[in-house]
This record gives C-alpha cells, sequence and structure tokens, in this order.
C-alpha cells in the first residue's frame, strides 16, 4: 500500500555540512508523527525539505506516491501538504473568523471567474465560508473569539486559530513546527485535543516537530529521533521511551 508520505535516504548538505544525512520514514492517514531531537538536530531542515524550501541533495519524498523532492512549496501545498511555520503570523487586524476564511479561499479560488460574474453566487460563498469558518472555530472551541481582532488573542491562542486557518482547507498532510511552544498548560492540553482530533476524526496525516516531550508522548503514534542530522531511532513512544539510544544522546543518560 502506498503511504501517504514516504521519505526515503534524504540528504539536505550545506557546503560540507550534513544537516539532514539519509533520512527516511513513512507517515499513513490519520497517523501523528513527531520528531523530536536537540537543537541543530535537522528537523527544521527536514521540515523545510519536504515542504519545498530547501532543495535536497539526495533522496525522495513522496506524496500519495508521487515524487515532490524538487517541486515548489507552492505546487507542494497545492498537492495538499501544508504546514505551519515557527512564527507564522495571523493577519492582527482581520478578525478570527476572517483570518480562518483566508484559509478557506485556497479552497474557492477556482471560482474567481464566478465572483466576477456572479456577484449573487460569490455573496453566497462567502456566507458558506462563514458559515464553515465559524463551524471550524466552533469545533476547536474558539468560537466564543470568532469576532474579535487576531491582535487581541494571547500567543497561544493565536497559534491554534493558526491551525484552525491551516486545517480549514482540508489538507490530507499537516506539517505543525512546534505547536505547543510558549502556550500554558491548558492551551497545550487544547492544542494536543486539537491534534488528536484532526488525525483520529478527520484522517489528516500529522507531521510534528515538538520539544514538549509530554505532548509527543500522548499525542503521537510514532516517533523519530534526530541527532546530528541522522536518524537515530524510530518507534512507538513506548519503545522510544526506553531506547537506550535515545537516553545518551538526546535526554543526555542512560
Ligand atoms: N540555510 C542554512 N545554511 C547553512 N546551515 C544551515 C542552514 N539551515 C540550517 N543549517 C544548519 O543545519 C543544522 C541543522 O539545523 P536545523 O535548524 O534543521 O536543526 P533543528 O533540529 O531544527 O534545531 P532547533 O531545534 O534549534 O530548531 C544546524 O547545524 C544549522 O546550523
Amino acid at each position: 500500500m502506498t503511504s501517504l508520505l514516504t521519505v526515503d535516504h534524504l540528504g539536505v548538505h550545506f557546503s560540507g555540512l550534513k544537516a539532514l544525512d539519509d533520512v527516511s520514514f513513512s507517515l499513513e492517514a490519520g497517523q501523528v508523527r513527531a520528531v523530536i531531537g536537540p537543537n541543530g538536530a535537522g528537523k527544521t531542515t527536514l521540515f523545510n525539505a519536504i515542504s519545498g524550501y530547501v532543495r535536497p541533495t539526495h533522496g525522495s519524498v513522496r506524496l500519495n506516491g508521487a515524487e515532490i523532492a524538487h517541486s515548489s512549496p507552492h505546487s507542494i501545498s497545492a498537492r495538499g501538504l501544508r504546514r505551519t511555520f515557527q512564527n507564522g503570523g495571523l493577519f492582527p487586524a482581520l478578525t478570527v473568523l476572517e483570518n480562518v476564511m483566508t484559509g478557506l479561499h485556497m479552497q474557492t479560488e477556482g471560482n474567481f471567474i464566478q465572483i466576477l460574474f456572479g456577484l449573487r453566487q460569490a455573496r453566497q460563498a462567502e456566507r458558506d465560508a462563514a458559515a464553515k469558518a465559524r463551524r471550524l472555530l466552533k469545533l476547536m472551541k474558539m468560537d466564543q473569539m470568532a469576532d474579535i481582532p487576531a491582535s487581541e488573542l494571547s500567543g497561544g491562542q493565536q497559534r491554534i486559530v493558526e491551525i484552525i486557518r491551516t486545517v480549514a482547507s482540508e489538507p490530507p498532510l499537516l506539517l505543525l513546527d512546534e505547536p505547543a511552544v510558549g502556550l500554558s498548560p491548558i492551551a497545550r492540553a487544547q492544542m494536543m485535543e486539537i491534534i488528536k482530533r484532526l488525525s483520529g476524526e478527520n484522517g489528516v496525516g500529522i507531521l510534528l516537530i515538538e520539544h514538549a516531550v509530554e505532548l509527543v508522548m500522548a499525542a503521537a503514534d510514532r516517533i523519530l529521533v534526530m541527532a546530528a542530522g541522522m536518524r537515530i531511532a524510530e518507534g512507538t513512544p513506548a519503545e522510544i521511551r526506553n531506547d537506550k539510544t535515545v537516553l545518551e544522546a538526546y535526554l543526555g543518560h542512560a
């Protein structure tokens, strides 16, 4: 069976430095895979190489079996792989609802001609988009924030809205870069619930970089551990917790 995402012997070299060295793994629909490792392990480089922001030196990345390793970020995104960034911003002056609706426009841009020539249909499309955005916000327990400007949200709430905006277009594959960084314990629990719901109920494949070990252990189905650009371990949370190489290389004790 073809996996949703297959990363095969992927390498990224920066003038001699092997930021990513021969990394392989796969991700299935409905699965959450975490990537962990100390600073400089190559996690961000891995994300950049998968999403087209960095050109791989070696190896391949396949999305539903189709090679995407040398495609542009735009074309990779159009094929259904979406990502968030560590400092990805919302539009501060727009309301939470409007921000989520910007994520839906990707789906409706095919209706451009309709928008030009059929104002009535366009208004209906806009109403449908607003209703869908509200449904999503309600599902993620953010509906009470819908009509306030994004600038008035806390950092953690902004991150949650950014994820809702990213998933509004229903991508089959989502890359989340440190979704829980700087979140309060409550927001962290909410984030974990959102991640589980997206994968479990909506079947989204999720790849996430995360330093919060408790979130990783609770939310991930499988974990990839990296150090110095290389994959040093791969397995279920229970396997990783007891892996001697991981304890030595990552957690600093055995
Ligand atoms: N554009 C670049 N040019 C040269 N070296 C780079 C570039 N991007 C990353 N590196 C180097 O590649 C290595 C891996 O960096 P990367 O940012 O992928 O690690 P990381 O695991 O994401 O770290 P962190 O947890 O600190 O974000 C580091 O040594 C980094 O300095």
